[in-house]
């Protein structure tokens, strides 16, 4: 935490400074008015009503998320551009989102976004170019074509070349021109298929990447049967799940009934019903891409391992169609077969949705927005609560704002290559309201809130972890517990009392903007903690620096060697189950005489492949001038013996958690994270070199 300023609270500015920490404070909230020029350092506050574009295009028009009932939502940084003639809710949209000139990238990461955005967006418009000259929708003619994106490289193609890519990637065309001439582009192979290329057809594999994958935080316990949905049957169709108690203990060799398997808490569950079931008749009215709600049930077996028992897929009820659903199976009927292979890609769908929807972009990098400009806001630069966060904030305004430019508005790359297409963002402000609580991104309340663990004071961590062997969670705890460590340390040094705490005008300002203005939409919600004792605090800013580095950590740099290889994670699945009644007799016989060649139809498509790959490519890449966890680029500088002893011991705690770690990855009774062919979790290891290295923890959501 390279701050200017010694640390002061408010009641010990020494005189001298005490005009220039109000003065400070007044010039960064700006005035709420103008437009924002990028040389501004004003933080302040405005809705997402910028991701449509109406004026562009009718068909660009999107709801503002934030500020309503109907779609509830973290706040952004202002921007304060003109608003839409055709809508004036909307925002128009500029090339460049401002973000306060304190945010801005280095020129390091600058040239290190741009370079990998150039050479990683031009991986996927040689496919794409190539299929735009031909279909946008063009499914890869073969398995054999996927696997050559890996081993052939590609001639760059001319700017001119790059068709509708050129409104995707605007930007990457004047990098292209300048860019580098006539190299050939080659996909580096994702870590995954370097060691099994098979891994995404196992059942194992499906079943260990929801502990030890890029999407850790979907899992939960199965704690009634039979499961229920929670929506309004007369709308939906029958609430009662049709995977029964017998499909289960078939499945799981009758060891033993289902009861038992609740009771032992035995049985885990990926659910998707509810979320997406009331938005999968308005998904389908859509060209190319399609939608059920998904229930997918594990068994936890005696070794330590999940077993894949069943999915359903439902298709709700409509005024013109009956509810229509469906359990699959693995089986040894070929065609069976074959649909448990489709019925387990469109779940694939399903869960990269939560993934980048949910679990990586409203939870971490649309969440956090608001605690940085609370604590710009509120929090002079020489309150210690500010210089103690202030590494964690780096980098996401300005990476939240380039992810607005291209990936998450309308038109953008989410919305071109994910199921949901329009409906993406809005679904992630579904789960906002249904979902998100404050207390609960915290790891432990997490982990509880799903089952997935349960408090005892005299287990490692406090908790009894329902699945022991739960990669993420047993890492995670680790260094959730070193954050706390260390914070609590800091907190101790400044607040010797909850007196001190609740004379702190500034720390109350700030976790009332964050409350009341930054989370507005849910400022009554449960799970808001008063800041009114050193412990209440010390967990309340160890929850915000968990969920901006190793939150995010193991949401995002994981996201090339598990979804880079795109059968193993396809962004979204395009056409119906062939037995959804009513059956269409054409895709059907279709696929019972090439299921090989239906199974690619349903996949995304070249265009939507190569672009979702080239875009994880950069999203997973560390830059040179990161600045990781604990790191020593970011001691504290001031002489404070307490806090530097304090950051010592931290950095030294998670050098020993690396070794730990490593230590667990050889150990082959863990077999959820060690075995053959299997990539050894590394997501939760603090350090890292720069690239694309499956590791390493980001102060902050920095990419
Ligand atoms: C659903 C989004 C999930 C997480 C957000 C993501 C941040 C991405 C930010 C920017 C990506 C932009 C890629 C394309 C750049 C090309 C733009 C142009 O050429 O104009 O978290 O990692
Ligand atoms: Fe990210």
């Amino acid at each position: 935490m390279v701050c200017t300023v010694q640390p002061y609270l408010p009641g010990q500015t020494p005189p001298g400074l005490r005009s220039y920490r109000s003065k400070d404070l007044e010039e960064k909230r700006g005035d709420g008015r103008g437009e924002r020029k990028p040389s501004d350092r004003i933080y302040d506050y405005a809705t997402y009503n910028d991701l449509g574009d109406p004026d562009s295009d009718a068909a660009k028009a999107r709801p503002v998320l934030g500020g309503s009932a109907q779609f509830p939502y973290p706040r952004r940084c202002r921007t304060g551009r003109p608003m839409s003639a055709k809508d004036p809710s909307t925002e128009t949209r500029s090339g460049d989102n401002y973000v306060p000139r304190d945010e801005a990238f280095s020129e390091v990461k600058n040239l290190q976004f741009s370079v990998t955005t150039l050479r990683s967006v031009l991986h996927a418009a040689v496919p794409a170019v190539q299929s735009t000259l031909i279909d946008p929708n063009l499914a890869f003619p073969s398995f054999f074509v996927i696997d050559k994106l890996f081993e052939d490289g590609v001639e760059l193609p001319k700017a001119d070349q790059l068709g509708f890519l050129r409104s995707v990637v605007p930007r990457l065309l004047q990098l292209l021109r300048d860019g580098p001439g006539d190299q050939v582009l080659l996909f580096d192979r994702p870590a995954n298929v370097q060691k099994d290329k098979f891994a995404w057809l196992r059942d194992e594999e499906f079943a260990r990447e929801t502990l030890a994958g890029m999407n850790p935080y979907a899992i939960e316990l199965v704690r009634e049967f039979p499961l229920k949905s929670k929506l309004d049957p007369a709308v939906y169709g029958q609430a009662e799940s049709a995977i029964t108690a017998e499909v289960l203990e078939r499945q799981m060799g009758r060891v033993m009934t289902v009861a038992e398997a609740v009771s032992q808490k035995r049985l885990f569950m990926l659910d998707y019903h509810d979320l997406f079931l009331p938005y999968v008749h308005r998904i389908r009215a859509q060209a190319h891409t399609t939608m059920y709600g998904s229930r997918t049930i594990f068994f936890l077996c005696n070794d330590g391992t999940l077993r894949l028992l069943a999915i359903e897929l439902t298709r709700p009820a409509s005024p013109t169609q009956p509810q229509w659903r469906r359990v699959f199976t693995s089986s040894t009927d070929t065609t069976e077969s074959w649909l448990w292979r489709m019925a387990k890609s469109h779940v694939r769908a399903h869960d990269s949705g939560h993934h980048e929807l949910i679990s990586h972009w409203l939870r971490t990098h649309c969440a956090v927005e608001p605690y940085i400009i609370a604590a710009n806001r509120q929090l002079s630069e020489m309150h210690p609560v500010y210089q103690l966060l202030h590494p964690h904030f780096r980098y996401t305004m300005r990476i939240n704002a380039l992810a607005r430019s291209a990936l998450i508005n309308a038109g953008g790359i989410i919305e071109l290559s994910f199921s949901p297409q329009r409906y993406a963002i809005e679904l992630s402000s579904v789960a906002y309201d249904k979902l998100w609580r404050f207390d609960t991104e915290a790891l432990p309340a997490d982990l509880v809130r799903r089952g997935m663990a349960v408090e005892d004071p005299a287990a490692e961590h406090g908790l009894r972890l329902t699945i022991p062997d739960y990669p993420f969670a047993n890492d995670g705890l680790l260094v959730w517990d070193a954050i706390k460590g260390w914070v609590t340390a800091y907190v101790a040094r400044f607040y010797p009392d909850a007196s001190t705490l609740a004379g702190d005008a500034e720390l109350q300002a700030f976790w009332t903007d964050v409350r009341t203005v930054g989370h507005g939409d849910k400022k009554d919600a449960p799970g808001w903690p008063a800041l009114d004792s050193p412990d209440s605090l010390a967990h309340a800013l160890t929850t915000i620096i968990w969920v901006a580095s190793a939150h995010h950590a193991a949401v995002n740099f994981g996201q090339y060697d598990f979804a880079g290889y795109f059968p193993n994670r396809p962004s979204i699945a395009r056409t119906n189950m062939p037995v959804e009644e009513p059956v269409d007799a054409t895709a059907l016989a279709a696929f019972l005489d090439n299921p090989d060649q239906a199974l690619r139809e349903c996949f995304p498509s070249q265009v939507q492949a190569t672009l979702v790959m080239a875009v994880l490519d950069l999203l997973s890449t560390h830059s040179p001038d990161e600045e990781y966890l604990g790191g020593m680029e970011t001691a504290p500088w001031n002489d404070d013996a307490t806090v530097q002893d304090a950051y010592g011991k931290f950095n030294a705690r998670l050098k020993e958690i690396e070794g730990i770690m490593d230590e667990r990855n050889k150990d082959r009774r863990l077999k959820n994270r060690c075995g053959a062919g299997i990539l050894p979790y590394q997501l939760m290891k603090p350090f890292s070199q720069p690239g694309v290295t499956g590791m390493g923890i980001p102060n902050s959501t920095s990419i």
